[in-house]
């Protein structure tokens, strides 16, 4: 028996077993890791994915290693997962605060990992009431990739909102990006709303803007990899595109993320390191998904996995520590507690 378990997590004593997000919703494919090369393969190929999720099992990685090396050298393992996804600081976040730990030992690290792992649970459950307090019955939002349970410990962040104002009888409907072109959305968050009971469209990211100029999304609700000082912050690419149709169509543009995703050594989205992908992702042989390749073998490709979207299209950011609007963040009350 897992001594902690997530959607998309089990935790050992001394390895893990992660629910392959490449294999959904076809098969729910179980995988245990073993090693910082297993987590490394995982991550690179977002069969573990998901900010949050990704700091988390680096975290336990990392204490697990430790244990089974005593005399290693912990840095150089911390550094090897710190360098895997460069985008989501949520995956910094956790390292650092294991690093803190070195000195009191393997035993320190195992704590702190699931210290790290019920912080985020009550995370998500702070900014998922948080969401669901912007949402009222009949609310229409559109939400892009995925952020629910799959991707943290907990309920979710944008889709923690969603799923906390099912719970408490609000009746929405869901258009869901398929988030071209890994599709986290076709494949991961229209499982969850299925699994959630949550009424849903799945649209492709190209129809987003024209649903809006039909007046028929109310909201967006997103997620964040890194929320800079000045309220800028990363997400999924198409995220910006979202931003830029929502201002220009006066719907109101939420994001929701966990404090440990604020990044207040970023001062503004420029200074976001942007994770660029294989090429193959966009012609269509991205290998999870089957070898059906609809470009021509050497097509020129641009794959960045996210994008950046300014604090000025934001309309509020809801975090586990508070709403803020465009003021609060110009006061950097987001970043408290963020040290
Ligand atoms: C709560 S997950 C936050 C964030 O992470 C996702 O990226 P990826 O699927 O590449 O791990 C997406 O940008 C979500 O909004």
């Amino acid at each position: 028996m897992p001594h902690l378990q997530s959607r998309s997590l089990r935790v050992y004593v001394d390895y893990l077993e992660y629910l392959d997000q490449t294999q959904l919703p076809q098969a729910e494919q179980w995988v245990r890791c073993d090693s910082p090369e297993e987590w490394q393969h995982a991550v690179k190929n977002l069969a573990i994915r998901g900010a949050p999720l990704i700091g988390l099992s680096a975290a336990f990685v990392l204490a697990q290693t430790a244990a089974r090396h005593p005399q290693g050298s912990w840095q150089s393992v911390s550094d090897r997962l710190r360098a895997t996804r460069p985008t989501a600081v949520n995956l910094m976040y956790c390292l650092d605060a294991m690093e803190a730990c070195f000195e009191q030992g393997a035993a320190a690290l195992a704590e702190r990992a699931a210290e790290l792992f019920a912080e985020d649970r009550a995370l998500c459950q702070r900014m998922a009431g948080r969401g669901a307090d912007l949402l009222q019955s009949g609310d229409r939002v559109l939400t892009h990739c995925n952020t629910g349970a799959l991707a943290t410990a907990g309920v979710g962040t944008a889709i923690g909102a969603l799923a906390v104002a099912q719970q408490r009888g609000v009746e929405l409907h869901v258009y869901v990006d398929e988030t071209r072109p890994l599709l986290q959305g076709g494949r991961l968050t229209a499982w969850e709303m299925a699994d959630l009971g949550i009424p849903y469209q799945l649209i492709a990211d190209s129809m987003a803007a024209s649903l809006m100029a039909a007046g028929k999304v109310d909201k967006v609700m997103v997620g964040a990899d890194r929320i800079c000082a000045n309220g800028d912050f990363a997400n999924k690419v198409g995220t910006y595109m979202l931003a830029v149709a929502a201002h220009y169509h006066n719907v109101p543009f939420y994001v929701v993320a966990p404090y440990t995703t604020v990044d207040p050594a970023c001062a503004s989205g420029g200074d976001i390191p942007i994770e660029q992908r294989d090429a193959a992702e966009i012609r269509g042989a991205s290998g999870a998904f089957g070898d059906v390749v609809w470009a021509p073998e050497n097509a020129p490709v641009w794959n960045p996995a996210f994008d950046v979207t300014p604090a000025a299209l934001v309309t509020a950011w809801v975090l586990d520590t508070g709403t803020f609007d465009a003021a609060a963040i110009a006061r950097g009350e987001h970043c408290q507690g963020r040290g």
